[in-house]
Order: structure tokens, then sequence, then C-alpha cells
């Protein structure tokens, strides 16, 4: 991918450290506002990761892991195993404020297995892993783009789903990041987003994030998909993923699910972009995932501007899961996995 200058995607940054504090780009403003959130304790980082102020799979692993570095300068211990007693509680409440997306538990794990194998430098060593969850994200993320974009053919269309670019990750992005690379390599001609209710991830975030880079996305409401691909301006949908088990079914936010069946109706393929860090293994299939519920008060109003009657009632899962057979490609930094299935994921994952 020799054509595509990284550095021109480096804009972005939702998760700042500064040696003594987190600073999270408030996601619940854009796009009208760009201002940094500044955590100081692990629980405040915990109701950011709640909150949505920090948001997107990977994004909120590394969120978490800095949380564990801020909850360690509140603890005194002289070697990384006890420090590790004393961090249990904070971690936990890390790991407790949001139930679906497996790359917070993944990071949190990393963090507590390095923290039980230091030595007296554990403040240092728990500070370098946090700093390698974010590094190593950028990179799979850089590789994604370039093995997915790969599949794509010169002069398609795509359509995308809530946000997974640099605002849901590290940088660069994962189905964000393909599509980058496809517009940058000339395959893709035209992007679609869907607005992704009730939250807008797609219209307040995708929308303003691709054009930072200069390409012009076109913005659609969700219930436009399938006549979308009905009318043959899209060759693939595009999304990345909260959590991929053993057999390859995909948790993505809500309304991913509903997009692979319509993709697999109109003959249109559909690709789920995401670093290994997404997949889980000891979750065999998709009905073994916490989809996670939200208040239902999100689906009231729009920008605060109530549009339902009062006192409707409502139910909000925000993630749902799509079943491997519904799924072309699962691209990941270290390989495409075409048709995946529980044999391919394990030769790919085990
Ligand atoms: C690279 S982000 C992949 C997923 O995390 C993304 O598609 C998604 O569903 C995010 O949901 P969100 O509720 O905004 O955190």
């Amino acid at each position: 991918m020799s054509d595509l200058d990284f550095d021109r995607y480096d804009r972005i940054r939702p998760i700042r450290w500064t040696g003594d504090a987190l600073e999270l780009l408030d996601q619940r403003k854009l796009p009208f506002e760009v201002t940094y959130v500044r955590c100081e304790t692990s629980d405040a980082v915990a109701e950011a990761i709640a909150a949505l102020t920090v948001r997107g799979a990977p994004a909120i692993g590394i969120a978490a892991a800095w949380g564990v570095v801020l909850a360690a300068s509140t603890v005194d211990a002289a070697d990384g195993a006890s420090a590790a007693q004393a961090l249990e509680p904070p971690i936990d409440r890390l790991n407790a404020s949001r139930p679906t997306a497996v790359n917070l538990a993944w990071a949190l794990a990393r963090m507590r297995r390095v923290l039980g194998e230091a030595g007296a430098d554990w403040r240092e060593v728990i500070a370098r892993e946090a700093e390698a969850i974010s590094t190593e994200d950028l990179a799979a993320n850089r590789r994604m783009g370039a093995l997915g974009a790969a599949l794509i053919e010169p002069g398609s269309g795509v359509l995308t789903h809530c946000n997974t670019g640099s605002l849901a990750t590290a940088g660069f992005g994962t189905a964000l990041g393909v599509i980058r690379a496809g517009v940058a390599q000339g395959r893709i001609e035209q992007v679609f987003a869907g607005e992704t209710r009730p939250w807008l991830q797609g219209s307040r975030l995708t929308v303003w994030e691709l054009e930072q880079d200069g390409i012009a996305p076109t913005l659609i409401a969700d219930a436009a998909a399938s006549h979308l691909m009905k009318s043959n301006k899209v060759q693939w949908v595009i999304v990345g993923a909260d959590r991929i088990c053993a057999n390859g079914d995909t948790a993505n936010k809500i309304g991913t699910y509903q997009l692979a069946i319509a993709a697999r109706h109109h003959g249109v393929k559909f690709m789920v972009a995401a670093p290994s860090s997404t997949v889980d293994m000891a979750t065999p299939s998709g009905d073994a995932i916490h989809i996670e519920e939200r208040d239902p008060g999100e689906l009231f109003g729009v920008g605060g501007v109530r549009t339902a009657a009062e006192r409707v009632s409502a139910w909000n899962p925000v993630f749902d899961v799509t079943p491997h057979t519904l799924i072309d490609a699962i691209v990941t930094e270290r390989g495409v996995i075409e048709r995946p299935d529980e044999t391919a994921m394990r030769a790919a994952f085990s």
C-alpha cells in the first residue's frame, strides 16, 4: 500500500496520555465541539467508558489500560504481585463499564498478566504495556486496511455502519481503515454511511471523520440500506466488530445484522474488519454474547429534543450478532478468513 500516506490520517486522536492524566476526546459532543475530558482516576475512566465519552471496541480497551495506570498512582506496593491485589477492585470496575466489546476485558487481562510478573519496577511495566496496547492497535489497523482493501474491485461503492475510525481505535480505524486504504488505492469510488440510530455514530462521527481526510461520504438513513443495495450502488458492506466468536459469529453495533441479511439477499459482499484483540475464542457462538442494553431514554429524542410522546416504553439493545454464515470475509491484521466458520477460525487463532 505504498500509495497511502498514513501520516495524513494521524490527525484525530481520541485518547491522549499526559503522564499523569488521561484526556479523552468527548465523542458525545462531536461534531460541533472538539473538547477533551481530563480523567485523573480510574473511576473517572470507567465512567467515561460507560457514558460513551470514549467508545469503539479498541478505544475502550486502550482507555481502560490507561485507567489501570491511573489506579496504580494510589497504590503503594513493593512488587507487581502485591500491586495486582490492590488493583483488583478498580480493574473490576473498569471491566464492568461496558459488557459487549471483548477488547475491554482483553486489555485488562494483559495489564493483569504483566503486573503479576513484574518486580519493583511494576509502575513502569504497566505504563509500557498500556502504550504497547495502543501502538499495536494502530499497526494492526494499518495492516488490516491493506488486507481488506485488496478484496475490493476498483470502482466499488461501499456502505459502512457506526463509527470504526480513528475515533474508535488508536488511529486509522478498522472498517474505516479498509475504506481509507480502498479510497487511496482508487478501489472505492463512493462511501455510504448509515446514520446509526439512536446514538448517531455514523452521522455525527463517521461523516465528520472522513471529511477530515477529504473523503466525502454520502449519509443515508439506516432504513435506506436495502434500497441502496437494490440500486446497485454498493458492492461491499464493511463493518467493525465488538466481539468475534470461535465460530465467526460477530457482535457489532445494532443494525449490523439486518445489513448482513440485506447484503446476502442482494448479492452484496459483507466484510468484518477487526484486530485480533476482538477475537474471543473462549466464546463458542453469538448466543453466548452479553448484548448491552442502554437507557431506553436514548430512543425518546434526537439531540436532546424529545420526539416520542411521553410515557412510551422502549427497548434499546445497542449491539446485535451477525451469524458467520452471512459474513464473506473477516479481516484481522493476521490475514483474511473467507467464509468464516469454526474450523477456519481455529486454524487462524488457536
Ligand atoms: C473499531 S470499532 C468496532 C465497533 O466497536 C463499532 O462498530 C461499534 O459497534 C461501536 O459501538 P459503540 O457503542 O459506539 O462503542
